[in-house]
């Protein structure tokens, strides 16, 4: 069996790449950062090692890459391919689709052999995203064939995976959890056997528990830990104003989850608890500004933060905590990030409110923008008292 993964980065390795391994797969990662994609072709194999006591390791043979510019190769493999995975990020999707398309018609023309295509981002309707753009690619006489053939099912995937810091190239530390759903009313042909991902019918309550909780709640922490001085996750969270303030936002998720899905409370507070003992791991060592990295993404109308921010107010609960940390979020001045920038240079050119409209969709005069407009002068107070670390 043949997988074909786009980006053989930290996800792509240390999860989607590991789990199609053990299933059986050959995996032919697809990558534009020659020096990784040299390093697999020389090698064939790399080490996944857990972020836990006596850091196990396993290792993930059978694997090779293509280089992402080289698309007559990357069409072939995935004309021979029994299925496509994604992790890239939500930007790069438009970027690999007309590859993909190459490979689809190429496919089509050959074989009446279905596939399925899965985009493993963090975000609401991924593959289908990715369909969006495939099909831009594709010519006519192929769309009829293709929405046949062809199944682009959304996925729920969830395992951190820090940035790598080795002297071994493809070494990746990761946690030991890790969920990945996929929903199967958008599957074609047979679905694809790997243990470790789940099929569920509706996808919807899986990955709004998962971006309103885990990515929300890591989200809270990053923007308000990197205000307050901190390097990395697990020391952020240890600030007891931080932890407040995450247990607080995802409090506020928490009620809007439970309204909208009708999950059981108790076990959802489980669910939160799981997630909260993740971020204290020491041994991930995750940078705040790996975790707030993109903040115009993340501060976006469907995501993390804005998300289920407008939802609570819909459903009468005050977003508090989600606003404080919507406040932050605009503070991030991150400079090697290009958004941060960009945000930080709206600011400076349009003004603050002009810029939170441009970045979170929130129209003039809705709540939620009292609501940041507040947090954001509590947020000056915490961070020019006594919050600052070292002060
Ligand atoms: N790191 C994590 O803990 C998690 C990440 N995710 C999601 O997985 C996705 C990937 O994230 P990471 O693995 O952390 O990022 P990463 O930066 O480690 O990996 C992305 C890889 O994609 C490659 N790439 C970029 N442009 C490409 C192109 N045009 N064609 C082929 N490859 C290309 C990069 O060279 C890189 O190797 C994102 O959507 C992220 O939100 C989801 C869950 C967990
Ligand atoms: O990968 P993104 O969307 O930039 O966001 C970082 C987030 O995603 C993860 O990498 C994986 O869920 C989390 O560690 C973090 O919440």
């Amino acid at each position: 069996m043949l997988a074909v993964h786009f980006g053989a980065g930290n996800i792509g390795r240390g999860f989607i790449g590991q789990l199609l391994y053990q299933a059986g797969y050959e995996v032919v990662f697809v990558d534009v950062n020659t020096a990784l994609v040299d390093e697999l072709n020389q090698r064939k194999a790399y080490r996944v090692q857990l972020a836990a006591a006596g850091k196990p390791e396993s290792v993930v043979e059978n694997v090779s890459a293509l280089q992402g510019a080289d698309v007559e190769a990357v069409a072939q493999a995935i004309a021979n391919a029994d299925l496509v995975t994604t992790a890239v990020g939500p930007h790069i999707l438009p970027h690999i689709a007309s590859a993909i398309a190459a490979g689809i018609s190429k496919r089509l023309a050959t074989s009446e052999r279905p596939l399925n295509v899965i985009a493993c981002e963090n975000m609401i309707g991924g593959s289908a995203a990715l369909r969006e753009h495939v099909y831009g690619f594709l010519p006519e006489a192929d769309r009829a064939l293709a929405a046949a053939k062809i199944g682009f099912p959304n996925a729920a995937v969830d395992r951190i995976v820090p940035l790598q810091q080795h002297d071994d190239k493809l070494l990746v530390m990761v946690e030991p959890f890790f969920e990945w759903a996929v929903d199967q009313s958008q599957v074609v042909g047979e679905k694809p056997q790997v243990a470790g991902l789940t099929y569920v019918d509706d996808l919807a309550p899986y990955i709004e528990r998962k971006l309103f909780t885990v990515n929300t709640g890591h989200a809270v922490i990053a923007y308000l830990g990197y205000q307050m001085g901190y390097a990395t996750i697990d020391a952020a969270i240890q600030n007891a104003e931080i932890a407040k303030a995450t247990r607080g936002a995802l409090g506020e998720t928490s009620a809007l989850l439970v309204i909208k899905h009708g999950f059981d409370e108790q076990e959802h507070q489980r669910y939160v608890e799981k997630i909260l003992e993740r971020f204290t791991n020491p041994m991930l060592s995750d940078e705040v500004t790996r975790v707030g990295r993109s903040p115009i993404r993340k501060l976006s109308a469907q995501d993390r933060l804005v998300g289920p921010a407008l939802q609570c107010t819909r459903h009468g609960i005050t977003p508090d905590y989600l606003g404080l940390a919507i406040a932050a979020a605009l503070e991030f001045d991150y400079p090697e990030d290009a958004e941060a920038v960009r945000i930080q240079s709206d600011k400076n050119e349009f003004g603050w409110e002009q810029a939170l409209h441009n970045c979170t969709g929130i129209p003039a005069g809705h709540s939620l923008e009292e609501v940041v407009r507040k947090q954001a002068r509590l947020l000056q107070e915490w961070t020019s008292t006594h919050l600052r670390r070292g002060e």
